[in-house]
């Protein structure tokens, strides 16, 4: 098959481009660079620099490569920055997604696999929460990303179009083989500070808030290998092959482990006692989150095989030494 991946130069992208080519197909990057990094793609897969909104190149681009399927998921993804700054998360997901929607429509794509997230939930009413739950989302990212689902939903019900819509919780880990992994220095995300702080690359990390109403007082996520989310997207996109349904699934493993009880498991990974200071909450966190995993594993036949937090932290861990002697030599 050809397929698009949006935002392959990035941290999930650039895991996802690398699967698509050992399955043996044909990938074409479209990625403006913003948060991505051009080395993050493979010389085997095509890079086009652009961005997902500029409706008459990206139709031109579906049409020239014969594009089969979208895979989506070029975004701005940082929480309390879609709270400072809403109309730019707005435009970033939301009307980006729309015009990308629309090019695809226009081009007769038929089939979409798009990223979507567990903030689309806000702070659930009951955990672990299921895909029927109302979504509520609580910071303008995760409307942002509820929006463009929606969008999907009505596109593909007045056209010949079909998706997955795959709702992340927390993706965290690199590939074991060492050949990507989150590379943004200035990343926001839990398992990622935490690893650069063992490293000594950051002086202390900082717990936001201790007194939610979960069990130690810090938020709960359900962290999910990064290759195994790759294996839920290989299954969607085999899903909507063989004339699989629409659908919107959870991707998350059903375990709840707390901030706190990531520290620990990666203090004890990197053999390093960092210095970890207790501080207000941030903006825009749900206390907890935790997915109910069922959905996915019946309608895609998926099977993780890397649920282990010590396991994730190790290969973010290796991944951010890799990361440090590529930059430092
Ligand atoms: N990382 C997580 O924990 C997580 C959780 C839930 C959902 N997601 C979703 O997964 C997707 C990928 O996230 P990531 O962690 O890999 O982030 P990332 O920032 O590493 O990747 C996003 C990529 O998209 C590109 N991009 C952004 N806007 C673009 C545009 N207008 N045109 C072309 N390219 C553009 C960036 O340059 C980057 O390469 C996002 O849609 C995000 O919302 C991520
Ligand atoms: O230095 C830090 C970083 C994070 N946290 C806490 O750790 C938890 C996880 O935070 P992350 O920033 O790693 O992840 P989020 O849960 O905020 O959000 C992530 O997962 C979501 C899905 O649940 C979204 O999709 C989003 O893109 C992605 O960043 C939160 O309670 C946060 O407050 C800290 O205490 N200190």
């Amino acid at each position: 098959m050809n397929v698009l991946v949006t935002g392959g130069a990035g941290y999930i992208g650039s895991h996802m481009v690398l699967a698509l080519l050992e399955a043996g197909e044909r990938v074409v990057v479209l990625d403006d660079l913003s948060t991505g990094y051009r080395w993050a793609v493979p010389p085997d897969a095509t890079f086009v620099s652009g961005d997902i909104s500029d409706g008459p190149f990206v139709e031109r681009l579906l049409e020239e490569h014969r594009i089969e399927a979208i895979i989506h998921f070029a975004a701005r993804i940082v929480v309390p920055d879609s709270v400072a700054d809403p109309l730019h998360y707005y435009l970033a997901n939301t009307c980006k997604s729309r015009a990308l929607f629309e090019a695809a429509v226009h081009a007769g794509i038929r089939k979409i696999v798009f990223s979507s997230t567990a903030a689309v939930y806000g702070n659930p009413i009951s955990n672990p929460v299921g895909e029927d739950q109302t979504p509520m989302p609580v910071s303008p990212y995760g409307a942002s990303k509820l929006m463009s689902e929606w969008m999907l939903r009505d596109a593909a019900a007045a056209h010949d179009l079909n998706y997955v819509v795959l709702r992340y919780f927390n993706v965290a880990g690199a590939d074991p083989a060492g050949r990507s992994g989150q590379s943004t220095p200035n990343a926001t995300h839990l398992i990622k500070v935490a690893v650069q702080t063992a490293l000594g690359q950051r002086p202390a990390i900082e717990v936001f808030g201790t007194d939610y109403e979960t069990r130690d007082g810090t938020c709960v996520r359900d962290y999910i290998h990064v290759t195994d989310l790759i294996g839920a997207h290989m299954c969607a996109l085999r899903h909507l092959q063989n004339g699989g349904e629409n659908a919107v699934l959870n991707c998350g493993y059903g375990n709840g482990y707390s901030v706190l009880e990531v520290l620990d498991s990666v203090k004890r990974v990197s053999g390093v006692d960092f210095t970890v200071n207790l501080s207000p909450r941030r903006p825009g966190d749900p206390a907890k989150i935790v997915a109910q995993a069922d959905r996915i594993r019946r309608t895609l036949k998926w099977r993780p095989e890397h649920d282990n937090l010590d396991l994730i932290v190790q290969n973010a861990l290796d991944w951010e030494r890799r990361l440090h002697n590529r930059v430092h030599g």
